[in-house]
Order: C-alpha cells, then sequence, then structure tokens
C-alpha cells in the first residue's frame, strides 16, 4: 500500500491536535512529531507533543520545512516522517496551512490534506481559555498574521483538501470516521 500522512491545518483552537490524538486512539495511527521553539503547555511532554528546542538547537536540524508561527519555530523532518511510516502506513501530522502547501508539493497524492473549520471564530478564542492558555498567549496568537491567514484554506489546496467543520464533536468524529473507514474500503479494493 503507498505510504499516506494526513495532514491536519486549521487556525489555532480549531481542533487539530484533538483529532490528531483520536485518531491515534482509535484507529491506531502513529502521530509524526514536529520540532517547536515554543515554551511546553501543561500537559505537554518533549517527544510526545513535540521535539521542543531551543532557537540554537531548532537550527542545527535539517527539515523538509520550517515556518514561523506567532513568533516561535516550527519544522517537521522526512526523518520523523519515515519513523512513523515505519510503524504504519497511514501517519498523521498538525501543519500550519504554509506548511500543508510544501507537503502538497513535495509529497504529492502522499499529503492526504484535512483543512478544519467552525462556523464562529469567536468560539476559537473561548476554546483557548478553556486549554488553559494565558490572556497573553492567546492575544498574541489571535492577533498573528499567520492566526489570520490559517482562518481560510489557502488557494493552492482549494479542491485538494478535506474540509471538517468542528462545530461539535460528535459530528466532527462522525466525519473523521467518515474518512478514515472510507480510506480504508478504497485500499482493500485496489
Ligand atoms: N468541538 C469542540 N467543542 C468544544 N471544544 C473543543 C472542540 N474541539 C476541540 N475543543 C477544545 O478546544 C481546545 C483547542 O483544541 P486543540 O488544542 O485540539 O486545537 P488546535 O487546533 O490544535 O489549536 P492550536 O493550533 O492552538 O494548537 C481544546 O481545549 C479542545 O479540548
Ligand atoms: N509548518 C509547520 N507547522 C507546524 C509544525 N508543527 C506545528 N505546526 C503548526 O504550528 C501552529 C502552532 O502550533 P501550536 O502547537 O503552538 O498551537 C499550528 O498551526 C500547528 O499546526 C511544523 O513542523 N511545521
Amino acid at each position: 500500500m503507498q505510504k499516506r500522512v494526513i495532514v491536519i491545518m486549521g487556525a489555532t483552537g480549531v481542533g487539530k491536535t484533538s483529532i490528531c490524538s483520536y485518531i491515534g486512539e482509535k484507529y491506531n495511527i502513529p502521530q509524526v512529531i514536529t520540532h517547536t521553539t515554543r515554551p511546553m503547555r501543561d500537559g505537554e511532554a518533549d517527544g510526545v507533543d513535540y521535539y521542543f528546542e531551543t532557537p540554537a538547537s531548532f537550527k542545527e536540524k535539517h527539515f523538509l520545512e520550517s515556518v514561523s508561527y506567532a513568533g516561535n519555530s516550527y519544522g517537521s523532518s522526512m526523518e520523523g516522517l519515515k519513523k512513523a511510516w515505519a510503524k504504519s502506513d497511514l501517519a498523521v501530522t498538525v501543519l500550519d496551512t504554509k506548511g500543508g502547501i510544501t507537503y502538497k508539493e513535495e509529497l504529492g497524492d502522499q499529503a492526504w490534506l484535512w483543512y478544519v473549520t467552525v462556523s464562529d471564530q469567536k468560539e476559537l478564542v473561548e476554546r483557548l481559555h478553556e486549554r488553559g492558555d494565558g490572556d497573553v498567549a492567546v492575544e498574541k496568537r489571535i492577533n498573528s498574521a499567520e492566526f489570520k491567514r490559517d482562518l481560510k484554506l489557502p488557494e493552492e489546496l482549494e479542491g485538494n483538501a478535506e474540509v471538517l467543520l468542528n462545530d461539535d464533536w460528535k459530528s466532527l468524529k462522525a466525519q473523521v470516521d467518515g474518512l478514515i473507514n472510507q480510506s480504508k474500503a478504497n485500499a482493500r479494493f485496489s
């Protein structure tokens, strides 16, 4: 079977990480762990949620792509992707839309793009506060150019991405289950 990676994108707070955990637990799909210089949040662990880097250690890595997001650096490597593919033909990662565009260019059909959205953007700020993000961090993030950009699927990805609506967790899970089960059925008949 062709190896593929689900690339989950969308604005901050739409639920990308929650979806990644859900499909990891329910379908045993391994997560590609990426690298960041941002401070760890409560409950996060190094090597599990991210490889947490200093600016100096970040610079030493060889990335497939790297971006700046709300003042911090993020990067993903081919090595990380291959590690996940060694466990399963289908892996999952969480990227901003700029990273999604690079994955599409570099990996073609091996990048299965999922773009997550909500009907009411005000909901996102509430979710960040509920997650425990401090006021300063939330303000910085929602005022960033990257946040505003990721509120919309980029033109380059139009027609190339699955669009999921996460207004309600139960309905979101049904959309995710539908996509995964359809992909399993396609794999059986290919
Ligand atoms: N449908 C939903 N209804 C209510 N809360 C939700 C829903 N989906 C996710 N959440 C909650 O919203 C918060 C943000 O979710 P999550 O961390 O998955 O978002 P994210 O897109 O990964 O954000 P970021 O890009 O900032 O890391 C979490 O506390 C999560 O539990
Ligand atoms: N292009 C990349 N984007 C990445 C990578 N790792 C995470 N991300 C995205 O950054 C923002 C902020 O993440 P957060 O954990 O601080 O909320 C979010 O959109 C992630 O999807 C990466 O390696 N490359």
